[in-house]
């Protein structure tokens, strides 16, 4: 009798992925045939130069972009092939997205902002969860205030809140430190590092700060569109030495 090993499906995943923004001579190939697959509970950092694509790739990912080519998987659902309603379901059911900008909205506390996926979906409230969510945050005493009255830091938090409160399988982080100091960072990617190894969520950032970096379990390394490595438990030395290297 022959056992076959149990194939673990991709958590997310692109194939032959390419984005190409503009026409004729302003076009941009911001991504170029990327294929890669992300394992389930895994933590993820994206890294390469200023305009190498890492956002690009991300968002294409998380479905907020359209491939132009290629495909982009969540489960066993490719994205590029689904209807817009059908994309926006997947996301609101199955992805987490901190954007680089917070995207908070203005008028409501850090409460209404956090609490937003849950009400938009029409799903209860887990006020335990919330309020471990929070608590790890460091946010239980900001709730009412409205993103105005918080720190870049703190607005930073009430986004990862946000992304988090849903329970999401698939978390991509655009810059998560990058508004926090080094403990508050540091804090972050500890909680990052324990939504992927105790709860099983995916994990995938993008960062420049090769420290961040080396609390992930795999670097991806993209240069003009390309992923040109692909370093399984990445240090910070050795992300480092590959982006100077890059930059020379
Ligand atoms: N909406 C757009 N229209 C035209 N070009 C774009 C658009 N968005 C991105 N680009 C171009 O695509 C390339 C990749 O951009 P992207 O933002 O993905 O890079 P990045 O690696 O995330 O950069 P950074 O580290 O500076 O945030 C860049 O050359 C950028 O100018």
């Amino acid at each position: 009798m022959t056992h076959t090993q149990p194939t673990l499906l991709p958590a997310c995943g692109a194939q032959h992925l390419t984005k190409v923004y503009g026409s004729g001579d302003r076009q941009v190939v911001a991504v170029n045939d990327v294929s890669v697959a992300i394992r389930p509970g895994s933590f993820t950092a994206i890294m390469g130069p200023s305009g190498s694509g890492k956002s690009t790739l991300m968002h294409c990912m998380a479905g907020l972009d359209r491939p132009t080519a290629g495909s982009v998987l969540v489960g066993s659902d490719d994205l590029a092939r689904l209807p817009e309603k059908a994309v926006t379901r997947i996301r609101r059911d199955k992805i987490g997205f901190v954007f680089q900008s917070f995207n908070l909205l203005p008028t409501l506390t850090a409460e209404q902002n956090i609490l937003l996926p849950l009400e938009l979906a029409g799903k209860k409230v887990d006020r335990q969860f919330f309020q471990q969510v929070v608590g790890s945050l460091g946010l239980t005493d900001r709730l009412t205030h409205r993103p105005s009255q918080l720190s870049g830091g703190q607005q930073q938090r009430v986004a990862i809140a946000r992304a988090m409160v849903t329970r999401p399988e698939v978390i991509f982080a655009d810059e998560p430190t990058g508004a926090l100091d080094l403990k508050t960072g540091t804090a972050l990617l500890e909680y990052l590092q324990v939504c992927s190894k105790e709860h099983g969520q995916t994990i995938i950032m993008v960062t420049h700060d090769a420290r961040a970096a080396s609390y992930a379990d795999r670097a991806l390394m993209l240069l003009d569109g390309h992923i040109v490595a692909d370093i399984e438990n990445p240090t910070a030395e050795g992300v480092s030495a590959f982006l100077q290297q890059a930059a020379a």
